[in-house]
């Protein structure tokens, strides 16, 4: 029996084009001001030590730490200080009301039969907690953040890393077959199931062929109550 369904948020609750389009090109934009100004504050001047190990350069300067930050958002590398750093810069773009975070049309009323039906509602995302709060707080569709519960980021782990999932599993306190990962990326998905996990792919766009995940369109199509 599904006691809870995590969701992952690019590709599966929301479209990636807001992701790349709006809001990694907004962090892009105004990371080396925003470094500059907050470096000597926290919580960004223990996030910038946490780059600096993380490079091996425990004497890099602001500037060099951008420059890394920038390979970093070229690379799309899920790094957790950058992740952070993102959620930062894009909260002031939420609360100004220059965008709203996108969200599919069919996920709302899924969320809302979910909980309704006793099922825990979850979030793992490379983007840190930050700003998948921000993201379902400031919804297209209105404040969606009452309906979830647990919220997991990349300092659970990386989402392609069977571990992530059991430490989630853990905090969760439930057994890895009553939790229903949702996800467009089989590699995810294969990593969840190492797990234990149930599984579910989105197909928003492009077909996957190499996925062996059951698919669905959209959310309305998910009935974890019929899960086999
Ligand atoms: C929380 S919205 C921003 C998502 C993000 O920064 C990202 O890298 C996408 O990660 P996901 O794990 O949701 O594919
Ligand atoms: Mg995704």
């Amino acid at each position: 029996m599904i006691r809870a369904i995590v969701t992952d948020i690019e590709g599966t609750t929301s479209d990636i084009r807001f992701v790349h389009d709006v809001l990694f090109p907004m962090a892009h934009q105004r990371m080396a001001e925003f470094v500059s100004q907050q470096q000597s504050r926290e919580p960004v001047r223990s996030l910038l030590d946490d780059l600096r190990q993380e490079i091996n350069q425990p004497e890099a300067s602001a500037d060099q730490l951008v420059a890394t930050l920038e390979d970093f958002m070229a690379q799309d590398r899920k790094s957790t200080v950058l992740k952070a750093l993102q959620g930062m810069i894009w909260r002031d773009g939420y609360l100004n009301g220059d965008f709203k975070g996108h969200v599919y049309e069919d996920v709302p009323p899924a969320l809302m039969r979910w909980q309704a039906q006793g099922i825990a509602l979850g979030v793992y995302s490379s983007g840190s907690v930050e700003a998948q709060k921000l993201l379902f707080g400031y919804s297209s569709a209105g404040d969606l953040s009452p309906h979830f519960s647990a919220w997991f980021d990349t300092h659970v782990g990386a989402k392609r890393e069977a571990d992530a999932y059991r430490t989630i599993a853990g905090q969760l306190g439930l057994a890895p077959d009553e939790i229903l990962f949702l996800s467009d990326i089989h590699q995810e998905l294969d990593a969840a199931q190492e797990a234990g996990w149930r599984t579910i792919q989105l197909i928003r766009g492009e077909q996957d062929p190499l996925s062996r995940h059951p698919q669905v369109q959209r959310f309305d199509q998910i009935s974890p109550e019929n899960m086999p």
